[in-house]
């Protein structure tokens, strides 16, 4: 458990500054939610910490959204337990919704008002007060790069940008907690950078962010912790490289040389697993690339090796994944 963190939720009564005990901004617990025969989410426990990033990482139909929406408090579940900021959340908890912001992959926006009077609509909705919503509407047009465009039209926005809108009305009202679901799903290059990039900025801010994508590239980059949802149910989780040790893939570095013959100065390396010599390559396995590669270097420049080209490979999410359910992410 961390140190005590203040979390500002504004300057209404009805908002005002709560202290959060501890840094554990959401725990669930067990949850569990059947649609007849079909068990969607089984067994899903997590926690997530204030700058935290978990992201939830599985195929369509993974049990994503079923999980984030009995978090926000928008379905019932059968089955398990929610808190938020340490109280119990359910669907009729207000405490909680106020201390949640939810992004769902529809949008909820009015197309012909622009996206400052779509932002004064929904502060309002969170009952802000005028001074506030003022000052909040423009730091979360900020948050979510629409400044420049804050005036036109949101029926005039490209896809990525009214999903940046939504974010940024998920955020209106200073929720320490901010859960997306999916919310780069088919938005440009730019809008998705933009959106990752608010993300982190958020998080080093103390917002925790629940994430769910079916990118890996995604969760590698943005997200502390990953659980790897495959049929309702968390298959592992960790940090990425936690995850790619549980299922004891090595890294590979491939060094392109001429004269290629087995080198003992390498094999008795202790960072060394193995090397594998062919025609003009050597494939030098090891657990951190990273850390190992000057080393690995070294030792083949001493050999007498003509290094021409260093390659590498480092396991991802995605042979995880493969590993754990015998499936590509994108089935
Ligand atoms: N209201 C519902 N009624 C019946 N089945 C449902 C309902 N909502 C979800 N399901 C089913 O529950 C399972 C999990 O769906 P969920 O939407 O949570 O997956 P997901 O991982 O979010 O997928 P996606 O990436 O496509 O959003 C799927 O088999 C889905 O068909």
């Amino acid at each position: 458990m961390g140190s005590p963190i203040w979390v500002l939720l504004g300057t209404d009564p009805a908002h005002q500054t709560a202290i959060v005990s501890t840094d554990e901004i959401l725990k669930c617990r067990n949850l569990r939610k059947t649609f007849g025969d079909l068990v969607a989410v089984d067994d899903v426990s997590f926690t997530i910490t204030a700058g935290e990033t978990y992201g939830l990482l599985g195929p369509n139909g993974a049990g994503k959204t079923t999980t984030i929406s009995m978090i926000a408090g928008i379905l019932a579940r059968d089955g398990g337990d929610v808190s938020v900021c340490d109280r119990p959340h359910g669907t009729s908890s207000a405490w909680g919704k106020r201390r949640i912001g939810y992004v769902p992959q529809d949008l909820a926006l009015y197309p012909d008002l622009s996206a400052r009077e779509n932002l004064r609509f929904f502060a309002r909705l969170y009952a802000l007060g005028r001074a506030e919503a003022r000052t909040r509407i423009e730091e979360v047009l900020e948050v979510v790069g629409l400044t420049d465009r804050a005036k036109d039209p949101v029926k005039d926005y490209s896809g990525g940008m009214k999903r940046r809108l939504n974010i940024g009305v998920g955020l209106l009202h200073r929720p320490p907690l901010l859960i997306l679901d999916e919310p780069t799903a088919g938005v440009d290059p730019q809008s998705r950078n933009a959106i990752l990039e608010s993300v982190a900025a958020l998080t080093g801010e103390g917002v925790a962010v629940l994430y769910t994508t079916h990118y890996m590239e995604e969760a590698e980059r943005l997200c502390d912790r990953i659980g790897i949802i495959d049929l309702g149910r968390i298959r592992a989780e960790g940090a990425r490289r936690e995850l790619v040790a549980l299922v004891g893939e090595l890294d590979r570095i491939t060094l392109t040389a001429d004269g290629t013959r087995p080198v003992p100065e390498l094999e008795a390396l202790p960072e060394v697993r193995e090397v594998g010599v062919q025609e003009g390559r050597l494939d030098v396995m090891v657990a951190d690339a990273r850390s190992a590669l000057p080393r690995v270097l070294a030792a083949a420049t001493e050999a007498g090796l003509v290094v021409r080209a260093v390659e590498v490979h480092e396991p991802n999410l995605e042979s995880v994944f493969l590993h754990l359910t015998g499936k590509a992410l994108r089935d």
